[in-house]
């Protein structure tokens, strides 16, 4: 049976409403891809604690989390995914990648130009409308 993981990504828009992009690395899982920065979900916290001690642990920066965007299960090749998305605004500090290759902002009109992971793309589009 393929893995499980349950996942929350932080949709976080800057002053200028551009996206906060990141990059996984190319020795992650699902290398060189797009992703809204986040993980997994650990047993007894909430989407809201999980994503508010990963985007600390990942980019350095303390955010509040907002409104639930999407929620989508999309079955990789190797495992499944449910990745819950959340609008979030910095409270403080500016990202830093600490686990990612590169961190972009970009315009809602510009999240098409780079590849996305295969579980992110109902989010994007939803962002687009
Ligand atoms: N953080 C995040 N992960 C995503 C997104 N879309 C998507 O398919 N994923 C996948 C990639 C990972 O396999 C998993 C998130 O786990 P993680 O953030 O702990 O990533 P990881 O590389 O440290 O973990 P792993 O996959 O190596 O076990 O969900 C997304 O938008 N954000």
């Amino acid at each position: 049976m393929k893995k499980f993981v349950h996942v929350v990504g932080a949709i976080i828009e800057n002053d200028a409403q551009q996206i906060l992009c990141a990059q996984r690395s190319k020795t992650m899982t699902l290398p060189n891809l797009w992703e809204f920065p986040g993980g997994k979900i650990e047993k007894g916290e909430t989407a809201e604690q999980a994503l508010t001690r990963e985007i600390a642990e990942e980019l350095q920066c303390q955010i509040i989390v907002g409104q639930k965007v999407e929620d989508t299960t999309y079955e990789y090749e190797t495992f499944i995914v449910r990745l819950e998305t959340y609008k979030a605004s910095i409270v403080q500090g500016v990202p830093v990648a600490t686990e990612h290759a590169e961190l972009r902002w970009l315009a809602r009109h510009e999240l098409q130009q780079i590849e996305w992971a295969a579980a992110d793309i109902p989010a994007v589009r939803k962002l687009q409308r």
